[in-house]
């Protein structure tokens, strides 16, 4: 019988398995931020050990460094606690080595899953870790990645395998061409809401069907990046020439015999025909409308045309409970018009969409409303998820659309994805967000978050409440 290509990677890079199903799965690359490796670096050093192999290691400073500022050096870090763990990690590259770091205000700096790709870290086939639970992302690269914990981050850096059990398959298929003004964004948060966020659980989700393959890299990453809020460690979708082409020429991306030798294997990263899957899920990408969340989590989410739901009219106790409570928190009343509701916040940018085609689209739609951000909104910022994001970006001439329109022009980080930096939400602020999580508190406390693609974003900071972009494309 056929394999899935999560088969594939798997039957690879597994070294040992026991009876009860554990196995010890090989790591090839190994991406690290400044959160997670504090206490892994520090168990290292208490048993005298070293990092087992230094080539699989890129590191970047992401979640704590601040997106203004950044002229007046470490300086800049105004909160203690963000700027140690940055000096931490500095002093940990230094000390145990690594293929590449970029530090705070390097030029190749930025999120961790945005620079690994685009430096060519993250490559078909691989196994990638990182003590973070977006490395699905890479695997819109046909890379087997997830999320470990700092215990694990430790175990990987000691012995470049990882204690692990194999996932079974499930396979989202979206067929069809997706409706102007519907971009990957949309794709993934009607995933989510219609298999839940634990619709996923125990899986490794392959994301197949024209609507993928029609994709950029950058789409199928913001697809991959949300299998997590799927409830699935990792997403991925098989490799094809889109895949090898974005590769190709990127910093640590192999050359030369090298280069055709794993082109020749990456080729064969597809899952067999006659491959089985243990759940299929099917969506038709033509009726996807431009997706908004009204709630606490990524699966309360609607079509832009919709309304907020009436716990009243829900039969399940439990469902109705968490639709009123998220209800609450949110400030909205049931039945409320998506269309109708005000943001005091917009944030462009997160993991999820802030490589340089959603710096395009949110650009774009600004460009075409031809209006300036409404006068309710206190801030609408666009934080790029890399320096060379940011570069690319200011060469098209995007930074230029979003400040002369009233839009913030930051430098690159996480910021208000969380609120571990300088960028939050005060309590009871609103925010349309391009990240991927709306839970309570998530942009600081009390905030209040929903989930948009980046065209969405930019379209509510001009009006001043959500829209459907339709109407623009
Ligand atoms: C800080 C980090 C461990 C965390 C994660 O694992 O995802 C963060 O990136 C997030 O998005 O919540
Ligand atoms: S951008 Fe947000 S989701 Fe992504 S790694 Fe940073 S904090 Fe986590």
């Amino acid at each position: 019988m056929g394999r899935t290509l999560y088969d594939k990677i798997w039957d690879e890079h597994v070294v040992h398995t026991e009876e009860d199903g554990t196995s010890i799965l090989y790591i090839d690359r190994h991406l690290v931020h400044e959160v997670t490796s504090p206490q892994a670096y520090e168990g290292l050093r208490e048993a005298g050990r070293k990092v087992w192999r230094i080539s699989s290691i890129v590191a970047t400073a992401d979640h704590n460094t601040p997106t203004t500022g950044w002229e007046l050096g470490y300086d800049g870090i105004t909160d203690l606690v963000s700027k140690e763990q940055i000096t931490t990690l500095d002093a940990n590259i230094k000390e145990f080595g690594a293929a590449a770091f970029f530090p705070f205000l390097s030029k190749r700096q930025g999120i961790v899953h945005v620079i690994g790709p685009e430096n060519g870290a993250t490559l078909p086939g691989m196994t990638v870790v990182c003590g973070d639970s977006h490395t699905s992302t890479h695997g819109a690269f046909g890379a087997l990645a997830h999320g470990i914990g700092t215990s694990e981050v430790e175990h990987v850096m000691a012995t470049q395998t990882l204690l692990a059990k194999k996932a079974k398959n499930m396979l989202v298929k979206v067929e069809g061409t997706l409706p102007k003004g519907c971009t990957a964004k949309d794709i993934v948060l009607a995933i989510i809401g219609k298999i839940g966020t634990a619709g996923g659980t125990g899986y490794t989700i392959e994301f197949a069907g024209s609507a993928i393959r029609g994709l950029s890299m950058e789409g199928r990453m913001t697809v991959c990046n949300m299998a997590i809020e799927g409830g699935a460690r990792a997403g991925l979708v098989a490799v094809d020439q889109k895949t090898i082409d974005y590769i190709k020429g990127r910093l640590l991306a192999p050359t030369g015999v090298e280069w055709d030798m794993a082109v020749k294997y990456w080729n064969t990263l597809q899952s067999d025909a006659d491959a089985r899957f243990d759940a299929v899920v099917e969506l038709d990408a033509s009726q996807i409308v431009p997706q908004v969340t009204w709630g606490t989590s990524p699966e309360m989410v609607l079509p832009i045309t919709g309304k907020t739901p009436d716990p009243d009219k829900e039969k399940d106790a439990n469902k109705r409970g968490a639709i009123e409570r998220a209800l609450e928190y949110m400030g909205l009343q049931p039945g409320k018009a998506l269309d109708d509701i005000y943001v005091d916040k917009v944030f462009i940018g997160s993991c999820t969409n802030s490589r340089i085609e959603d710096m395009r689209e949110a650009a774009a739609i600004v460009k075409k409303i031809g209006q300036k951000v409404a006068r309710n909104v206190k801030l609408a910022m666009v934080v790029p998820g890399s320096g060379l994001v940011k570069e690319q970006a200011e060469r098209e001439g995007l930074d230029k659309i979003f400040v002369a329109a009233g839009f913030e022009w930051r430098e690159p980080g996480c910021s208000m994805c969380l609120a571990m930096n300088a960028d939050r939400l005060e309590p009871g602020e609103r925010c349309a967000s391009t990240s991927n999580r709306n839970f309570e508190g998530r942009q600081g406390a009390g905030g209040r978050t929903h989930l948009v693609s980046p065209a969405m974003a930019a379209a509510a900071a001009i009006h001043g409440h959500f829209v459907d972009i339709r109407k623009f494309a």
